[in-house]
């Protein structure tokens, strides 16, 4: 067995606050391992991440958290591959994530809900849902159609939205469809691109409720990126927080709150911190154990 295989065996997670200890019997199914990224050339080159590790473990809900152009959307891309790190890696299941989703099972790995849904417009609700398992051409029509409504409607949508064009939905239904869209071919990881943006306090709520149902139903582990605090505390069993170009903390969700830390202070301390952590502080956990 390799060095990488052992070191995998027992990570070393960066930053861990408060009791979080990270799982020993576990492999993390998604690592980010000394990763750099750069941009740009010459003088104008910059770095985003230096030296980031992360790593997230089976079931777990992580939320990504950090300022404004701190690298959240491009860590999410990395472990899309869509982007390839400057240095390190990004590996899914012990693969680099550019290798797992080149092959034409990509959607079978990884699911992806995007920030304003990125329905394709000129198909029905029912064909956006459908797309990933009629690309690959391997099953009759209707054996797609089915399997596209049994998703339909584990997302709360009923049969009768199944011919509606994008244009007629409303945004927790685009959620909704994105969503469908995401899990069509049952992958174990989901990336949430700010999954509640857009909507209203009861449509989170609702979006929220409906992620949790879907990830204890199919076990699945998640990655999130929010600016959203409610949904952050009502989603998260960890949160790892950007900042100084890497993973600076990672720990239940109360206790990084609790880190002093200018970004930190100014996310979670102020009146909005302080309102979305109020049902945590009473006792409702946020935190699995
Ligand atoms: N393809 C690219 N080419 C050049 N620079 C890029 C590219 N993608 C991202 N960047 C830069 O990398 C930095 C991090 O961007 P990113 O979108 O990941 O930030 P973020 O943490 O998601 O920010 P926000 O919370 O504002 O969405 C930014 O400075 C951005 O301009």
């Amino acid at each position: 067995m390799s060095d990488m295989t052992s070191s995998i065996q027992k990570p070393s997670v960066d930053g861990a606050v408060g009791g979080y200890r990270p799982p020993e019997d576990q492999q993390p199914l998604v690592q980010a391992r000394d990763l750099w990224t750069e941009f740009g050339s010459g003088e104008s080159r910059f770095a985003v991440h230096q030296d980031l590790n992360l790593n997230v473990y089976p079931g777990e809900i992580l939320t990504l958290v950090g300022g404004s152009g701190t690298g959240k959307t491009v860590l999410l891309r990395q472990i899309l591959g869509l982007l390839t790190p400057s240095r390190g890696t990004v590996t899914i299941d012990g693969r680099p994530s550019r290798e797992v989703i080149s092959g034409e099972l990509a959607a079978s790995h990884v699911g992806m809900l995007f920030q304003q849904g990125a329905l394709y417009s000129a198909f029905n609700v029912l064909d956006n849902i459908a797309f990933a398992l009629r690309e690959r051409g391997t099953l009759p029509d209707e054996v797609v159609r089915d399997a596209a409504l049994v998703k339909l409607q584990m997302v709360g949508l009923k049969p009768e939205h199944a011919a509606r064009m994008p244009s007629d939905l409303s945004g927790g239904m685009i959620k909704r469809v994105a969503l469908a869209r995401a899990l069509m071919m049952d992958p174990p990881l989901l990336l949430l691109d700010e999954p509640t943006a857009g909507l209203d306090p009861n449509g989170s709520d609702e979006f929220c409720e409906l992620l949790l149902d879907i990830h204890r139903e199919l076990g699945l582990t998640v990655i999130m990126v929010t600016h959203d605090l409610d949904t952050l505390f009502a989603l998260s069993t960890r949160v790892a927080v950007l900042a100084e170009k890497k993973v600076l903390f990672t720990g239940a969700p109360r206790d990084v709150a609790e880190v002093e830390h200018p970004f930190i202070e100014h996310f979670f301390q102020g009146d909005r911190g302080r309102r979305a952590m109020a049902p945590v502080q009473g006792g409702v956990a946020a935190e699995e154990s």
